[in-house]
């Protein structure tokens, strides 16, 4: 008889032979797709969180250090990865077209089971699928208004000048910044607060006020820091070590402040309705928090108190460490590439001169926004989005594969968009890793052309529901910025600007891309502003 070592020994030999059985079968029906063996899934707990890159073990960050060979070595824009030790087969996408005709049919194309466990603070827009789906959406559409975007456009502008009126930004005329995302990431977070909450926290207020034992726009980081290591192992945030209890408890305060945020929020919307009889509903409907409070309302149980914290949540997690990212990559760009700024100042004047913009500025400021469509197309803070067909699906591009053969997608494997791969796809994007803000100059956000091709906010019925937010936030903030002051990066002896760009745009990737470690900026005061 075996010993318990031997049985386990045989139990996963057992579990393993059935894997490696299903990924042949995978293979065999995407025999149409060039094949690449790895000994992890990168979306296994193990291909995400081990600090380590080779071949064999790509990990995610896998996707950006490859991304000049991943396709072309195949001469395909579809790549079927195996897993040997741990995980699915999948398919990995950087053809936009495919990717598209994807993302549009969501009934067809599904997220996968994976994708769908962020809703630890309850169920919402961005995780839940079909029916479910449908009610999430509808509820918060409308919240992203012209009056709420009107309104991000203000608060970010004050928020601007709240910036400006701190110590730090006061103390001279050419100043050094070692870590440009702390000033990025406390002005997404205080425009989500503002906009999504109607809670208007000021540029030095930390909101540590009742009861919470950690100020919450800090556990807010901390959650959105930690979500990939919570979701697979929660348990170990309870273990009796400091460093871990306190991630605990960041969780258990955001948990509970939203929660009672909740609860207050629909008592006095309950007081104003009587009160008025129905009048000033108004004024809690033109913020995305006070649309949730008033669909929990109207839909009973259907999306009761536990979706509204869901999707708040939600909407911290997608709208904060996203913007304040691509904010950062677009002052890195625009401080490495001096005649793109000098470009993008002379129009900025040119359209505002000494004034501050205001939102009917938006389409003359188009060039505000490519750069930031060109930071992130470089750096996709989103870097995939996971889809999985519902039936054996067949896919036909002439792009996807040198054979130009039809390819069949067995039902269940999951499909990765890439959006790395999609955003520098060279029959779109020529050149690309060169920060060209006038490669978008023509085409607009609503004709078919460049635009079109880029996935950077996804498209199709689930595209960003917060696309206009962060864009009028990020042409707001920078128009401003880039009015007042000249932004430039700070040389190691010796080293170029391109060698900068390589020390320091080096991104880490989980559930969203940022760069790892701080992106030091020196930033040198217009004289000209008056
Ligand atoms: C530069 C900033 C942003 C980028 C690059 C970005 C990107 C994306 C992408 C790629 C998706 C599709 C994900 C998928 O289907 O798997 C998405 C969805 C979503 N985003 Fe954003 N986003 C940004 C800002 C925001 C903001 C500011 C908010 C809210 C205030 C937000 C809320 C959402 C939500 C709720 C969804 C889910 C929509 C649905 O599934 O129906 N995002 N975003």
């Amino acid at each position: 008889m075996p010993s318990i070592l031997g049985w386990a020994a045989i139990v996963v030999v057992l579990i393993q032979l059935k894997r490696l059985f299903k990924a042949y079968a995978a293979i065999k029906a995407m025999k149409g797709l060039p094949t690449r063996f790895i000994l992890f899934g990168p979306i296994t707990i193990i291909g995400a969180i081990v600090p380590f890159y080779s071949r064999w073990y790509p990990r995610l960050i896998g996707a950006w250090i490859e991304r000049h060979t991943r396709y072309a070595e195949f001469n395909s824009e579809a790549i079927v990865f195996v897993p040997v030790l741990y995980g699915d087969v999948f398919v990995q996408l950087a053809s936009p077209e495919v990717s598209k005709t994807i993302l549009a049919d969501i009934n067809a194309w599904p997220k996968p089971d994976v994708a769908v466990t962020l809703n630890e603070m309850g169920e919402n827009v961005l995780t839940s699928r079909g029916d479910q789906w449908r009610l999430h959406r509808r509820a918060v559409t409308p919240a992203f208004s012209n009056e709420t975007h009107t309104n991000v456009w203000e608060v970010t502008r004050s928020l601007y000048y709240q910036m400006l009126d701190t110590e730090e930004w006061r103390s001279g005329d050419k100043l050094f910044f070692p870590s440009i995302s702390k000033y990025t990431t406390r002005l997404a977070l205080l425009v989500i607060a503002a906009c999504g909450f109607n809670m208007q926290l000021q540029w030095n207020e930390d909101g540590s006020s009742d009861g919470l034992t950690s100020p919450i726009d800090r556990a807010v980081v901390t959650v959105s820091s930690t979500i990939v290591e919570r979701l697979n192992f929660a348990w170990i945030f309870r273990l009796p070590i400091e460093g871990l209890r306190k991630i605990d408890r960041a969780w258990a305060d955001l948990h509970f402040w939203l929660n009672r945020e909740v609860r207050t929020t629909k008592e006095e919307l309950h007081k104003v309705m009587k009160l008025s009889g129905g009048d000033n509903k108004a004024q809690y409907e033109n913020n995305v928090f006070g649309r949730l409070i008033a669909a929990s309302m109207e839909n009973g149980k259907d999306f009761d108190d536990s979706d509204v914290v869901g999707n708040l949540f939600i909407f911290f997690f997608a709208g904060h460490e996203t913007t304040a990212w691509t904010l950062v990559n677009t002052l890195a760009m625009l401080a490495l590439y001096q005649d793109e700024q000098e470009r993008l100042y002379n129009h900025i004047r040119s359209v505002v001169g000494d004034r501050d913009p205001t939102p009917t500025d938006y389409p003359d400021l188009a060039p505000v926004l490519w750069c930031f469509y060109e930071a992130l197309r470089l750096y996709p803070t989103a870097h995939i989005m996971l889809r999985t067909p519902s039936e054996d699906t067949v896919l036909s591009d002439p792009h996807l594969v040198a054979s130009k053969e039809n390819v069949l997608i067995p039902k269940g494997v999951i499909v990765i968009v890439d959006l790395i791969g999609t955003s520098r796809n060279p029959r779109h994007f020529p050149d690309g890793d060169a920060f060209n803000p006038l490669r978008w100059s023509n085409s607009s956000e609503t004709s078919t052309n460049l635009f079109d091709q880029f996935l950077g906010f996804s498209t199709g019925p689930r595209v960003c529901v917060g696309k206009r937010f962060a864009t009028f936030e990020a042409v707001c903030w920078l128009t401003l910025i880039m009015r007042d002051w000249k932004v430039d990066v700070k040389l190691n002896e010796g080293e170029t600007r391109e060698q900068w760009r390589e020390r320091v745009m080096k991104p880490v990737m989980l559930a969203t891309m940022r760069m790892d470690g701080d992106v030091p900026l020196t930033f040198t005061r217009r004289t000209s502003k008056a």
